[in-house]
């Protein structure tokens, strides 16, 4: 596909032309949609540039005295329905392209279950493990500072996402904070239950996962007792969401992270599995399961498979080889347009990012909530709230598909890009 010609005005001019990374993928993936919003196609220009783009460079000292500089971005995509909302990451690989188009998911997943949020990321372009724990928070109340400029509980939340953490967040909510001279715990969420974080937040995106798939796997009548799972990342997201499809009897069959891939038919050892990988970092080497070489993960004979690492894992590449019957997208874009249509073309149901993994973001949404009013809610209101949401958002999604005759990826969309757009038609253009 020509990006170039196809979408004369939505190429920023600071990104690749001949390599748009993520953003390629958010860019036709708006376009699938545009065929369905009516009236309201014609501020759908809108959604395919950021609102705001900041880049910054982060310097700190490392321990041996030595200065090092860091890339760091906050990208709000889209604010017409409330303040930016979205995740941090550290990785060595984040580039530009990446933090858009997570910023632009963020806008879709919040407007599809319906917080009121527009979309924003962040990420700095570092390799944490590689740094120590002192580094770790120079890098991180460093990018806190620069920023600073744009971030504020009324403006920009951030939030934990690939390699960030309760910790993190807390490094962040100070250095705002001294910033500013008065304790805001609503500058981010995701932090410590003591710091005014949210009882099930650190789960929640795993749950969300979990309670999609059981909505789904009812509706194409698999049952969840003895379904055979393969996971790919088992961190945050990856990891909760095994724990409670082992719980609720599934089998998982396969995890993969960074370093390992381990596969065992009649069902990984989850909580064994969980302590091999805290005290070694990773799932190689776990005594109870067969490793397998990295690439065979996704011929795995399987009845669901999660992504929960990456973008672009699931590609023309593999997508003809995977043998589950519904994907449930625990990762941001793991899977590309042109894979989609494969799977779709395969019936393999797939559960896109943009509300699978909205959980993550919800229970932020009441950890918000909770520090405005300091007044803090027991987990098993804030999992009973997470759960209705869910389900809420996840039924009309299924309805609008079945209506449009269109993938549940089209459909959120289609009820995510109707809500961002009206807000942005109320609003209108000038101050
Ligand atoms: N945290 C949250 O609340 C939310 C996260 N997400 C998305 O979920 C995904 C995972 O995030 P999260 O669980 O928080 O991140 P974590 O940092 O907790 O875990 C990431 C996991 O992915 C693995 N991984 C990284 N690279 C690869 C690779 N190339 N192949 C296989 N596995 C890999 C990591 O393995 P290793 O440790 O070996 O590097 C680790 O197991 C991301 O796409 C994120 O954007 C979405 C919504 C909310
Ligand atoms: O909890 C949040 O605010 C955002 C989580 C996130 O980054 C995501 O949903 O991808």
């Amino acid at each position: 596909m020509n990006l170039h010609s196809d979408h004369p005005h939505a190429l920023p001019s600071y990104l690749d032309r001949n390599d748009l990374g993520p953003w390629g993928d958010f860019l036709q993936q708006v376009d699938r949609v545009t065929p369905y919003l009516g009236k309201l196609g014609r501020w759908v220009e809108t959604l395919k540039r950021p609102k705001r783009t900041l880049i910054v460079d982060v310097p700190i000292h490392l321990d041996d005295g030595r200065v090092a500089h860091y890339e760091g971005y906050r990208v709000q995509h889209n604010t017409s329905r409330g303040p930016g909302k979205g995740g941090v990451r550290f990785h060595q690989d984040v580039t530009l392209s990446e933090v858009m188009a997570l910023a632009a998911w963020m806008s879709i997943k919040n407007a599809a279950v319906n917080v009121p949020y527009g979309g924003a990321k962040g990420g700095i372009r570092v390799d944490p493990k590689e740094l120590t724990a002192a580094e770790l928070e120079r890098v991180t109340r460093r990018y806190t500072s620069e920023i600073g400029l744009i971030i504020g509980p009324t403006k920009d939340i951030p939030a934990p996402d690939v390699n960030t953490n309760e910790r993190v967040m807390a490094w962040m909510m100070d250095t705002y904070s001294m910033n500013i001279g008065e304790t805001a715990t609503g500058v981010v969420t995701g932090k410590p239950i003591d710091l005014g974080g949210s009882l099930g937040r650190r789960e929640a995106t795993g749950r969300g996962v979990f309670i999609v798939g059981q909505e789904a796997a009812r509706r194409i009548g698999l049952d969840i007792a003895g379904a055979r799972v393969a996971i790919q990342g088992f961190g945050n997201v990856g990891g909760v969401t095994g724990k409670l499809f082992a719980e609720a009897g599934a089998r998982i069959v396969a995890v993969q992270d960074h370093a390992g891939t381990v596969y065992h038919p009649g069902g990984i050892d989850i909580p064994a599995l969980t302590r091999h990988v805290a005290s070694t970092g990773s799932v190689a080497g776990f005594p109870h399961a067969e490793a397998l070489p990295t690439d065979q993960f996704w011929d795995v004979e399987c009845d669901i498979l999660v992504p929960a690492a990456l973008e672009r894992q699931i590609t023309e590449a593999n997508a003809g080889r995977i043998r589950a019957r519904m994907v449930i997208e625990g990762a941001n874009g793991p899977t590309t347009p042109l894979a989609d249509d494969i799977l779709n073309e395969r019936n393999v149901l797939v559960i896109p990012d943009v509300i699978a993994n909205a959980g993550g973001v919800t229970v932020s949404y009441f950890e918000w909530v909770q520090d405005f009013s300091s007044f803090f809610w027991s987990e098993e209101e804030i999992n009973e709230r997470l759960a209705k949401i869910m389900r809420g958002a996840f039924h009309t999604i299924w309805q609008v598909a079945e209506d449009h005759k269109v993938s549940l990826r089209t459909a959120t969309f289609i009820v995510a890009c109707q809500r961002i757009l009206h807000a942005r038609d109320l609003r209108g253009l000038y101050p």
